[in-house]
């Protein structure tokens, strides 16, 4: 352990718990929600967020369409991701995620067991599960052999009707008790990101403030760098 001076530890005195739990984590990334719908040019718009800056993983979530549809749409996307070395994601479907040989699949509460995902798709997939705001949620994940538990919304989004709102305690908490990452979503943008940060997320997901910015994916991704530094 560290030794802090008393003045440090006397105006923040999370300060020394914070900067060891921080040694052990690698810092926060990004990890990039598709669009509910997209059209043909979305590979260039995906293209032009990955060059704003790192993105380590990419979720395909389509709503409202079929498999078939969703995977005519996936692979120019999944190839991109690949060139990139982005984690390719799919949403909801272990079945779907199996057909194209994604690199892992996001469950919903409602979507799937997580030990069934493992079952198909084999141990390097990475498989992520929805928690909501719920603590027992999260163990029964890891349990289950989650790669990473997802809390949210923590604010408010257009994208996604939400009833759960978390507190980012929920976030230092499940760091300080567990090795594996935990992914922060719903209505995250660059001036709300950093309290999720600082609570200890591993990933920010991130969907509207990347595709709805107004200079672009490109930039919407860049803005992220600075909350993305975790600021003990
Ligand atoms: C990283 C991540 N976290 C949470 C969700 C939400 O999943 P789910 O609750 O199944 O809702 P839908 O996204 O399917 O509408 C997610 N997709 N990704
Ligand atoms: C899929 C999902 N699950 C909880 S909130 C949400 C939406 C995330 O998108 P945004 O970043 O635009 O709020
Ligand atoms: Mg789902």
């Amino acid at each position: 352990m560290t030794d802090f001076t008393e003045e440090e530890l006397a105006l923040d005195p999370g300060f020394a718990a914070r900067f060891e739990r921080d040694k052990r984590r690698p810092p926060c990334q990004l990890y990039l929600i598709s669009p509910p719908l997209i059209d043909a040019p979305f590979t260039d718009r995906l293209a032009a967020a990955l060059d704003g800056g790192d993105v380590a993983a990419f979720q395909l979530r389509l709503k409202g369409i079929d498999d078939h549809a969703i995977a005519r749409a996936a692979e120019p996307l999944q190839k991109l991701c690949a060139d990139r070395e982005v984690a390719f994601i799919v949403n909801d479907s272990i079945a779907l995620a199996k057909r194209l040989g994604a690199d892992g699949v996001h469950l919903g509460q409602s979507d799937g067991d997580p030990r069934e995902a493992r079952q198909l798709l084999g141990p390097s997939a990475q498989i992520g599960v929805t928690c909501h705001d719920s603590r027992h949620l999260a163990m029964e994940a890891g349990e289950a052999g989650a790669d990473y538990v997802a809390f949210g919304a923590f604010y408010p989004t257009t994208t996604k009707e939400t009833r759960h709102r978390p507190e980012p305690s929920i976030l230092s908490w499940w760091v300080t008790l567990f090795e594996l990452p935990c992914v922060a979503i719903g209505g995250i943008t660059a001036a709300n990101a950093a309290p999720l940060v600082a609570a200890g997320a591993d990933f920010l997901a991130v969907s509207g403030a990347v595709w709805n910015h107004a200079e672009g994916p490109r930039a919407g991704v860049a803005a992220f760098a600075p909350a993305l530094a975790r600021v003990a």
